[in-house]
């Protein structure tokens, strides 16, 4: 009989003979070797779909992810499981597998195990099908896995370029208003919005949301529609400056009209029904019984509107307000822009009118302390906008908007919310709380447009040595002095008055940074909650265009003053306005005047570099955007968002 070892030595093709027929020493030494090849192997596979994005395992001490990370998958729609419910993850009970009625255990994984195949098979055609999808974007948009600094942050949502150029394609098919099925007053009104345009064109964010709230666009099939409960949500995500808020308004104002016509014809319909009925009554009854009797219906409910707007700031209100009223001369609604910038009567006169009122805008905090006291005040609401949703559905306003939601929600029609960016937390709990909520996507999302450019200056470099206060102030010099940054034989005229906003990451900075460019002669006011709202206001319309400025002639723009001034300088740079803030003012305000933004502080997230460079180059028009990068700042980062910008990517 041959033993085992003499057998396997004699078997050329055993694997085992390699290792029986060596000392034990060098079969250890293999063994060794091939767990280590495994091990790397393991290692590799890992690596690798780490790269393409698929799922794997964060190492105990990687740094974890911020907060702001934006969502991957704004524009797929939720999948809800059978029962209608969105899907949750399994948890294991401690006694789950006792007393089942089907067998679970290796024999039920063995009779299964065709199952598994066929399913790896699908899995890895998907992955494979992904796979090409993302070599498909890498040949298309000429990206790379460089972005190492971005993907640190972590706070870009990437969108398939696949997808933005079949929703491009779309919106191409579109142009312009005329299209849509909007009440003529409306149509009419848009000439008021939009008064020196000749030519009026719907932009993206319009040409993807206005047919989608008229019920244009088909639904996404729900997998149980009897099960659908609450109102037609939807989530416009378009970048910063495209029109946002006529998208949602135009559609608002439309609706509201036709509710208004169909309220009429019922009350019509009824008067006629409720005279016939009295005419027949009257035959039989007695003459004195006939005395009219006094319709207790009659009065006016008057804090009911029909459509609430929410925004996260009092000056957002009044510039959604200000575009409300240029439409309302048309249209005929009454809307009551409200914040806690106005006094108790001015929100009581304008919320409580004996006329009514159809619309609502307001920031979430305060409409829910009303609502609280006057629960009627969102009992008729039919539509519910949530602009920036991002930051309403942050922490601090989310208590407020989601009480708003709750009280509105039995009345509700329609939802939408709004956002140039969507964080991983909110697109989340959007889809928990919203799976069947339609993803309107612009192909433009998250990138910042090509026609903003941006310029680095190096803080630690000479003249500044590291002071960023005078780089910022000498860099304002510059552009107040520059002859002419818009070549007027490109059809841009000069601009004799160059409005420039700085952004600083903490609020103490905006006083110290103001008063520091004031000393060198620059007028610059900080711009914080608390700011006196007077100056506050005047300010910001001179930056958002609501307020004709009298431009200086054009011999007068560029004097130096020589003479000795307030600020105890002899030079002064008159041409120039200059307002030093925080995130309060990157969040929808509509600077159209302002051609340069300054990041004084390289900011946290790209979210937040999206909203600060979003305040210039607004619809269309040119602008610049200057990050100072001093000691301590991510200049990796400043690079890497660059060189999106350059080839007009998203920041991944
Ligand atoms: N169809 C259009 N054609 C030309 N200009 C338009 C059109 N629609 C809106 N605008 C103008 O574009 C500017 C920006 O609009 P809006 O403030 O709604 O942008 P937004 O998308 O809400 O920006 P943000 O994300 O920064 O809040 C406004 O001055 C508005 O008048």
């Amino acid at each position: 009989m041959m033993g085992l070892r003499q057998a396997a030595r004699a078997c050329p093709f055993c694997e085992a003979r390699s290792f029986l027929g060596r000392p034990p020493q060098l079969q250890q030494t293999r063994l060794y070797a091939q767990i280590q090849r495994d091990r790397a192997a393991r290692y590799d596979a890992a690596e690798s779909r780490r790269r393409s994005g698929g799922p794997s395992r964060r190492r105990p001490d990687a740094p974890r992810p911020s907060r702001m990370v934006l969502s991957d998958t704004v524009a797929r729609p939720t999948r809800p499981s059978s029962d209608g419910k969105p899907y949750k993850k399994k948890t294991r009970e401690p006694f789950s597998h006792l007393n089942r009625t089907k067998a679970t255990g290796i024999l039920h994984k063995r009779l299964d195990v065709g199952q598994e195949q066929r399913q790896e098979r699908r899995t890895s055609s998907t992955s494979d099908r992904r796979e090409g999808d993302r070599r498909f974007d890498k040949r298309r948009t000429g990206s790379s896995d460089s972005f190492h600094a971005l993907k640190m942050q972590k706070s870009l949502q990437e969108v398939p370029y696949k997808l933005r150029s079949a929703i491009k394609h779309k919106i191409e098919q579109v142009d312009s208003f005329d299209g849509f099925p909007l009440m003529e007053s409306v149509q009419k009104a848009l000439k008021d919005a939009l008064p020196d345009l000749e030519y009026r064109q719907p932009t993206p964010a319009q040409a993807v949301a206005i047919p989608a709230l008229l019920g244009l666009q088909k639904q996404p099939r729900t997998r149980n529609p009897s099960k659908k409960s609450g109102p037609d949500s939807y989530l416009l995500a378009a970048e910063t400056g495209s029109g946002k808020t006529l998208a949602y308004l135009l559609p608002v104002l439309d609706a509201i009209k036709r509710e208004e016509a169909a309220d009429k014809e019922d009350i019509e319909r009824k008067a006629v029904e409720d005279a016939a009925a009295k005419a027949a009554d009257k035959t039989r009854r007695d003459d004195i019984f006939d005395a009219e009797e006094p319709d207790l219906n009659k009065a006016v409910d008057p804090a009911r509107p029909r459509a609430i707007i929410l925004v996260p700031s009092a000056e957002l209100v009044a510039q959604v307000g200000a575009v409300a009223k240029s439409l309302s001369h048309e249209v005929k609604f009454r809307a009551a822009p409200i914040s806690a910038k106005n006094t108790a009567t001015v929100i009581r006169n304008r919320l409580f009118n004996e006329n009514g009122v159809d619309l609502v805008i307001s920031t979430p905090p305060l409409l829910a302390s009303i609502a609280e006291s006057n629960p009627n005040v969102l009992a008729r609401v039919t539509h519910l906008i949530v602009d920036e949703a991002d930051s309403l559905f942050d922490r601090s306003f989310k208590p407020s908007t989601t009480e708003i939601l709750e009280r509105a929600t039995p009345s509700l029609k329609k939802l939408m919310l709004c956002s140039a960016t969507i964080p991983k937390y909110l697109d989340k709990y959007l889809a928990e709380k919203f799976p069947d909520m339609q993803r309107l996507v612009t192909p433009n999302l998250h990138a910042i447009p090509r026609r903003v450019a941006l310029g680095v200056v190096d803080v630690n470099k000479e003249p500044y040595r590291g002071n960023k206060m005078l780089a910022c102030a000498d860099t304002i010099w510059q552009i107040g002095k520059a002859t002419a940054d818009y070549d007027p034989a490109e059809g841009k005229e000069a601009v004799p008055t160059k409005r420039i906003l700085v952004f600083v990451n903490e609020r103490d900075d905006t006083d110290k940074v103001a008063e520091y460019l004031t000393k060198k002669g620059i007028g610059a006011m900080a711009f914080h909650r608390d700011t006196d709202p007077n100056r506050q206001a005047k300010a910001l319309a001179s930056f958002t265009g609501t307020e004709k400025i009298k431009e200086p002639k054009e011999g007068e723009v560029r004097k130096e003053v020589a003479n000795p001034n307030a600020s105890g300088t002899s030079r002064q740079l008159n041409n120039t306005k200059v307002i030093v803030t925080t995130d309060l003012g990157s969040r929808g305000i509509d600077t159209v005047s302002v051609r340069h933004v300054i990041l004084y502080d390289v900011p946290h997230t790209t979210i937040d570099f999206i909203h600060r460079l979003g305040r210039t180059g607004r619809m269309g028009r040119r602008g610049r955007g200057i990050v100072l990068v001093g000691p301590g700042d991510r200049a990796d980062v400043v690079k890497e968002v660059r060189d999106a910008m350059f080839r007009g990517e998203a920041l991944i």
